[in-house]
C-alpha cells in the first residue's frame, strides 16, 4: 500500500522472488503507469524489473485496496510519514490502516498486516493498531496480525538495497505473525533480527540519525581544517580511517578516496529521510522528557553548509548581477527526488545576494521546472552551456558527467573559472595546477 520509493522497490523486488504483489495507491496516474510497466519514480533497474515482474503476471497495480486486501496474505503499509514543524505526521498512515481495518472485516483466512514507512515508537501498538482494529472489528490476534518491519534502501541505489540488505528487522509480538512474515524474506540470507515493534520502529530513526550525525561531525570538523592553514581535511580523515576500528575488517572502504561514506565534508544532507526523521526523533525525544543536543547541533550545522557555499563564492566575486551555474539539482545522484535537496537553500540564498543562476541536473530538470522555488532559475541543456555562460560554478550533486569534467573544461568554457565544490569531486592540485580557481565547501586543501 503506497507505490512510491519504498512500496514500489518492494513490490518488484517481492515479485522477483516470486511473490504475487499487487500495488495499491491512491493516485490514479500512479497506478495506471505501474500497469504501462513504466516506473513512476527513478531508480536504477526498475523499470527492467517491473517490466519483467508485470509480463510474468507477477505485479500489478490497482487504486482498489478493498480486493487487493482480500486476495493476499500480507499487507506492507508503506505510504508517506512526512514531519509537518518537525512532528511526524500520521495522518496518511492511519487512513492506510482504516482502509486496511475494513477490508479485513470481511476477510476469511490469517491475514498479516506490516508497517513499513518509518514511523515513531508505538505508532504500530497505538494508533494502527487502534485504526485497524476499530474498523475490523476485531482484536489484533484474532485473524489477523501485526508487524513493524523498518526499510533501510537509499534513493538512486534502492533495487540494490532492497534485492541485497544488510539486514532484515522484524518487530512483532505473536509468534504465529512473525511466522507468516517471515515467509516474505525466507529467500534473503542476511541476518534478521526478531524484536518488538517499539524496538523496529526506534532501530529505523536511530541508524538515519547516527548517519546524519556522522555527516554534520565531518562537515564541522571539515569547515575547522578549512580555517586552520596547512591542514587537509581528505588527509585528515584518510589518517583516521586508518584505525581499524572504522575501516570494515576485509579492508573495503566506501565512500571518496577511501574514506568511510557519511565521514566526508560537503554540502550536508538533504532527501526525503535523514532531515524529515532527526527532525522527528529530536521531537519525539522532547515528548519523553529528554533533551536532544546532538540532534540539535546534527540540524543545525547542515542547514549552515548551502550557505557556506554562498560565503565561499561572495570572498572570489561580487554576487549582484552575476550568473551562477549551478550544476546538480538532487539531492543527490541517481535521483530525481528534490526532497531537501541542498539545492533549495542555496539557489534561495544566491537570488537573495543578486545572483542569477543557471542550472542543469541530468535527471531533475523536469521536476525542477515546477517547483515554485525554481520560478525564476533558467534551466540549462548540459553542463557545457551552463558553464558558457556564468561568472562561476557551484557543484552541488556528485552525478558521473560532473565528474568527468576536466580542468580545461572549466578554463575553456568560462571567462574566469572559477569553481565551488560542494561533494569533493574534483582533484584540488589538479584544478591549481591549470589554473582554475577552485574551493571547496568544508575543504582547504593543504597545499594553498
Ligand atoms: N524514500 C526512501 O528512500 C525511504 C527509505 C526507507 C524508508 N522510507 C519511509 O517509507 C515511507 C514511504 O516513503 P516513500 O519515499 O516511498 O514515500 P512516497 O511519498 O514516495 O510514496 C508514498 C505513496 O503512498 C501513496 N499513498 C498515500 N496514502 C495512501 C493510501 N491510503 N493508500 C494507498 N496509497 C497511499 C501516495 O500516493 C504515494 O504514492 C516513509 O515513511 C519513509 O520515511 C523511505
Ligand atoms: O558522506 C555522505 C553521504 C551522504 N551524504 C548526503 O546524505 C543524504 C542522504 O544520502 P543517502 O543516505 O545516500 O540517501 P537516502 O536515500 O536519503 O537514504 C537514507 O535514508 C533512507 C530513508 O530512511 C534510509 O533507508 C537509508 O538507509 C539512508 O541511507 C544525501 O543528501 C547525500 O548527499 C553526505 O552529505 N555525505
Amino acid at each position: 500500500m503506497g507505490t512510491g520509493y519504498v512500496g514500489l522497490v518492494s513490490g518488484a523486488c517481492l515479485a522477483e522472488r516470486g511473490h504475487q504483489v499487487t500495488c495499491i495507491d491512491i493516485r490514479p496516474e500512479v497506478v495506471q503507469e505501474i500497469n504501462a510497466g513504466r516506473p513512476p519514480i527513478h531508480e536504477i533497474g526498475l523499470d527492467k524489473l517491473l517490466r519483467s515482474a508485470r509480463d510474468k503476471g507477477m505485479l500489478s497495480a490497482t487504486t482498489d485496496a478493498k480486493t487487493a486486501i482480500l486476495d493476499s496474505d500480507v499487507t506492507l503499509i508503506c505510504v508517506g510519514t512526512p514531519t509537518v514543524d518537525g512532528r511526524m505526521d500520521m495522518s496518511q498512515i492511519v487512513a492506510a490502516a482504516k482502509e486496511i481495518g475494513s477490508a479485513l472485516a470481511s476477510k476469511r483466512g490469517y491475514h498479516v498486516v506490516a508497517v513499513k514507512s518509518t514511523v515513531l515508537p508505538g505508532t504500530t501498538e497505538g494508533p494502527v493498531k487502534a485504526a485497524i482494529e476499530s474498523h475490523v472489528g476485531r482484536k489484533v490476534g484474532d485473524g489477523w496480525g501485526l508487524c513493524m518491519n523498518p526499510e533501510f534502501l537509499r534513493e538512486g541505489r534502492a533495487v540494490e538495497d532492497f534485492r541485497v540488505p544488510d539486514r532484515i528487522v522484524v518487530g512483532v509480538t505473536d509468534s504465529m505473525t512473525a511466522e507468516v512474515f517471515l515467509n516474505v524474506y525466507a529467500d534473503f540470507t542476511c541476518p534478521k533480527l526478531v524484536t518488538t515493534p517499539r524496538t523496529a520502529e526506534m532501530i529505523k530513526y536511530v541508524s538515519n540519525s547516527l548517519l546524519a550525525t556522522m555527516i554534520s561531525f565531518s562537515n564541522e570538523i571539515g569547515n575547522m581544517c578549512s580555517a586552520v592553514p596547512g591542514v587537509d581535511a581528505r588527509l585528515v580523515w584518510k589518517g583516521v580511517h586508518l584505525d581499524r576500528r572504522l575501516t570494515p575488517i576485509n579492508g573495503q572502504v566506501g565512500g571518496a578516496a577511501g574514506v568511510t561514506e557519511y565521514l566526508w565534508h560537503g554540502l550536508g544532507f538533504g532527501g526525503s529521510c535523514f532531515p524529515k526523521d532527526v527532525a522527528a526523533l529530536r521531537s519525539f525525544g522532547r515528548t519523553v522528557g529528554e533533551q536532544t543536543r546532538m540532534l540539535d547541533a546534527v540540524l543545525d550545522i547542515n542547514a549552515d553548509q548551502p550557505l557556506r557555499m554562498v560565503a565561499l563564492l561572495e570572498k572570489e566575486l561580487k554576487l549582484a548581477g552575476k550568473t551562477v551555474a549551478v550544476l546538480g539539482l538532487a539531492f543527490k545522484p541517481g535521483t530525481d527526488d528534490l526532497r531537501e535537496s541542498p539545492a533549495l537553500p542555496l539557489v534561495a540564498e544566491l537570488r537573495r545576494k543578486g545572483a542569477k543562476v543557471l542550472a542543469h541536473d541530468p535527471i531533475a530538470m523536469p521536476h525542477a521546472k515546477k517547483r515554485p522555488e525554481f520560478r525564476d532559475v533558467v534551466f540549462a541543456e548540459g553542463w557545457e552551456e551552463a558553464l558558457k555562460k556564468s561568472d562561476a560554478c557551484c557543484l552541488v550533486t556528485a552525478w558521473p558527467e560532473y565528474r568527468s569534467i576536466q580542468p580545461t573544461d572549466f578554463l575553456k568554457l568560462m571567462t574566469r573559472a572559477l569553481v565551488i565544490d560542494g561533494r569533493g569531486v574534483f582533484e584540488p592540485a589538479a584544478m591549481a595546477a591549470a589554473g582554475v580557481v577552485w574551493r571547496g565547501v568544508g575543504y582547504t586543501p593543504e597545499f594553498t
